[in-house]
């Protein structure tokens, strides 16, 4: 009874009941053990391994945990664990299910106090039966503290070896001896090792730079012995792959806990790829420094594109030093020339990050221009971020100056300067797409130097150039800055005058011209007084295009030469008419000879004195089928420019000898045949022997030949003509000149070719009755030619009166209507029968 109250006290004290005695008493060891359970200062609990409620805990326990002994045995052993380590529980105690009686410890767990704070408690145990339970006894010992500091220290060796692993450079130590303690896994790597740890107690002569171990060792013992620390050399050491690397050393004294050096500590940083990299930098800031390209570098800042770099040959491009402009925004080189399409391309390239090459305007310091071909490209950072543009500058001024030469010599006339026809039309082809717009009226004018071939031949070339350089001038000075003189070549000038407001178009315009040129000039020895004709086409009465406008005042200009020059043509229909009936000549005149549509009429010349037939003129008739009897004013001048004169020459040469013979031959009176020579056809090379070939055909003698030669032949190639006449009177033919006193040779000129007639033209022989200065020249040219040995025929005769008056100033043949107009061959042969 008294044991058993005992135990029942006990169990309120929470003391152990471990079990009666057989006899029912409490066992005497039992209360000392129930003393020392409760007693002891390590927390200690008997718990059912059946239910796993706590049977037992005893006064430490209590404390450790927080909890009441009557809350203890309450619980299971599960309720002062955390959820996650219930599974760990669960296989120990699988494992402990066994009756093993003698301690076990099953490592270290985390337990809960009653708050809730975790601690760390190392566990043994061992089986009991505790009041007929099936138990075990634990003892805890709470390891919170010493885990927490096997941790931290763990943690701190784990992140000394980490930090020095993860260091990029070499890390080792040595002790006195020089022999390595440890290193780092660069290091290893680096000594081609694969461990840190094989280091240990090596020396610099067991690795692979040992060639260098010596030095090596050299100065580590400078650093041990004295305690100065070796910083930031470069050496040069054998790498693991055995090639030579660049490093840069460190080496440090290593103190003991004592003060006293025990061993050295190193680093080697391989810096062989920066030195490379160094290296190369260097070169390219050389490169870009050597070059003769501009180079800018540039950076955006507060959207302007900053300037950070740029190399010496931008200064010498751009005149400014670096420092000027370094910090500038580039737009400076611009200045106020904003308005550049190479500057809107640059914009764009800009904001879509795109390389672009641009050609821009840009000045030097001093302001003078240059042109600049920048190429730009943008410099990218690891994220694809544009962070700076590299510009190149190439300083193409030459170029573009080489350029705009060819570009004005293809516009330009190179001995004028004028525009050349190219610009000519460009600028025609503007002023009407604006002369349409505003109503405007606007004048092209061909205009054309009279004589300007004469003066070229007889005075040279150099006084022809100043000439045509004079009249550019001259005509520049005419015009309105709006207008435009070009020259077409030779000695033609077109010019293109607009009609402005407050200054319209007149002919006093044109005559203003005409004026300017005509103003006496004084070539070097020479002086000269020019005329020019001018042919006018008006827009947009006389066409709407630049080729009608051109080709219209073209044919005016024709009209202007052919009626007199020194005279200004307006562009009309009628003259238009002309221009297609010349291209009908020319069409119809390609046939005429194979088709035989040619016959020769002739007119007879008289002696003034005798009144005899002295000579017949041959002169050329075309009968065509459509045109009907086409006389020669209308056909020879088509047949000269086209050349066919040649042909047509030689046979009317031949005809002309043929006839002359046949008449002999059928025994009329044997007077010479007188044959027009066209200048075209006399300097054709063959025309001497044509000559010859058409006498030797017919076999009619020379002396019945005559040649009327035109001034105009006698004005080109002075020498070559004198030469070809002489060969002809040689030959015993006789020379005359036609329409004498229309060109512009003088008497005295004419000394030197052998002539034998001067025919007197008709114009002046029109004239002269009613015209007091045109019966001068008449009179001169008689006295004159006389003088020099010619004989004179008056052309166009047509009163007894012109005839009277001739006579008397002593001229010697007539040719006129009023003895007879040129008459077909059978016609002509009765009045050759009448001269019998
Ligand atoms: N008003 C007027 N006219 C008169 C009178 N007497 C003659 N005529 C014309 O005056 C022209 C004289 O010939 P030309 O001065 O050599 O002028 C010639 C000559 O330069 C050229 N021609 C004619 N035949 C030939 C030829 O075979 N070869 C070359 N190259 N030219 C030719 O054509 C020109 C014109 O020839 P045609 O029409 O035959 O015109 C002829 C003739 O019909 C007159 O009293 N009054």
């Amino acid at each position: 009874m008294k044991g058993q109250y005992r135990a029942a006290a006990n169990r309120r004290k929470g003391l152990p009941v471990l079990g009666r005695s057989p006899h029912g008493a409490p066992p005497r060891m039992l209360t000392r053990f129930g003393d020392l359970f409760q007693d002891h200062p390590q927390p200690m609990w008997i718990y059912d391994v059946d239910t796993l409620r706590f049977l037992r805990v005893n006064a430490a326990a209590c404390r450790h945990y927080g909890y009441t002994t009557d809350e203890f045995l309450h619980m299971t052993i599960r309720d002062i664990r955390p959820r996650d380590e219930h599974a760990r529980l669960e296989a120990d105690l699988a494992a402990t299910a066994g009756e093993q009686k003698a301690p076990q410890s099953s490592g270290v767990w985390t337990h809960l106090k009653r708050d809730g704070t975790p601690i760390a408690v190392r566990i043994s145990s061992h089986a009991v039966t505790y009041l007929g339970h099936r138990a075990r006894l634990v003892f805890a010992l709470d390891v919170t503290a010493q885990e927490a500091t096997e941790r931290a220290l763990y943690r701190s060796e784990q992140l000394y070896r980490s930090l020095i692993d993860t260091m990029p450079h070499q890390v080792y130590w040595k002790d006195l001896d020089l022999q390595y303690v440890g290193c780092n896994r660069v290091f290893a790597e680096a000594a081609g090792l694969d461990d840190p740890q094989e280091v240990v107690g090596k020396s610099d002569e067991n690795l692979i730079w040992r060639r260098q171990a010596q030095r090596m060792a050299a100065e580590d013992r400078i650093v041990v012995d004295t305690g100065h620390p070796l910083l930031d050399r470069e050496d040069t050491l054998t790498g693991p792959d055995g090639k030579q690397r660049r490093y840069l050393v460190n080496k440090l004294p290593l103190y003991g806990p004592e003060g006293a050096i025990i061993g050295m500590l190193g680093t080697l940083e391989d810096i062989t790829s920066r030195r490379k990299a160094e290296e190369t930098l260097r070169l390219q800031g050389r490169a870009l420094d050597a070059s003769v390209n501009a180079i800018v570098i540039t950076r955006q800042v507060n959207r302007q594109d900053v300037i950070v770099y740029a190399n010496p040959a931008f200064a010498r491009i751009s005149g400014y030093e670096l420092a000027e402009v370094v910090g500038q925004d580039c737009r400076f080189l611009q200045a106020d020339d904003r308005d550049q399409e190479g500057l809107y391309l640059l914009r764009d390239a800009l904001q879509t990050n795109r390389e672009a090459t641009v050609v821009l305007r840009n000045y030097r310091k001093d302001g003078t221009l240059f042109w600049n071909q920048l190429h730009i490209a943008p410099v990218l950072d690891a994220g694809g971020k544009v962070t700076h543009w590299v510009g190149v500058i190439n300083d193409i001024t030459d170029t573009m100056r080489y350029q705009q030469d060819l570009e004005h010599q293809s516009t330009h006339d190179a001995l004028t300067g004028l525009p050349n026809r190219n610009l000519f039309r460009d600028r025609l082809d503007q002023a009407i797409s604006y002369a349409a717009r505003y109503r405007n009226q606007l004048w092209v004018v061909v205009l054309d130097l009279d004589n300007f071939k004469l003066i070229n031949d007889t005075l040279g070339h150099a006084v022809g150039d100043s000439l045509l350089q004079t009249v550019g001038e001259r005509l520049r000075a005419a015009l309105r800055d709006s207008d435009t003189v070009a020259r077409l070549g030779g000695d033609e000038f077109i010019l293109l005058l607009l009609d402005q407001p407050g200054g319209g178009l007149s002919q006093r315009t044109v005559q203003t011209i005409l004026e300017a040129v005509s103003a006496p000039m004084r070539l070097g020895a020479h002086d000269l007084a020019l005329t020019c004709s001018m042919g006018v086409a008006v827009y947009p009465r006389d066409g709407e295009t630049g080729s009608s406008l051109f080709k219209h005042a073209d044919i005016a200009l024709y009209r202007a030469k052919d009626g007199g020059r020194n005279q200004l043509q307006f562009y009309t229909e009628e003259m238009n008419d002309r221009v297609t009936e010349r291209t009908l000549i020319e069409g119809h005149l390609r046939h005429a000879l194979v088709r035989n549509e040619f016959l020769l009429y002739f007119q007879p010349r008289v002696d003034c004195v005798s009144g005899e037939v002295v000579g017949l003129e041959a002169l050329l008739r075309w009968q065509h089928p459509e045109l009907g009897l086409v006389s020669p004013v209308r056909f020879i001048s088509v047949a000269e420019e086209t050349g066919r004169i040649v042909e047509i020459g030689e046979w009317v040469l031949k005809t002309a000898c043929l006839q002359a013979m046949a008449w002999q031959q059928a025994g009329l009176a044997p007077v010479p045949v007188a044959v027009n020579v066209s200048a075209r056809q006399f300097r054709h090379a063959a025309f001497v022997q044509e000559v010859k070939d058409a006498l030797e055909a017919s076999g009619l003698e020379p002396r019945y030949l005559e040649l009327e030669l035109t001034e105009s032949v006698m004005m080109h190639n002075v020498d070559v003509v004198i030469a070809a006449m002489s060969q002809l009177k040689e030959m015993g033919i006789c020379l005359s000149i036609d329409d004498f006193g229309t060109g512009y040779s003088s008497l005295n000129y004419l000394r030197r070719f052998p002539i034998d007639y001067l025919k007197i033209d008709q114009s002046f022989v029109r004239d002269m009755l009613d015209d007091p200065p045109g019966a001068a020249i008449v009179r001169s040219i008689i006295a004159l030619g006389h003088s020099l040995a010619f004989r004179i025929i008056a052309e166009g005769v047509e009163t007894p009166e012109q005839l009277a008056y001739l006579k008397e100033e002593g001229c010697d043949e007539i040719q006129g209507y009023l003895c007879s107009r040129p008459v077909p061959e059978k016609e002509a042969a009765v009045l050759l029968g009448s001269e019998r």
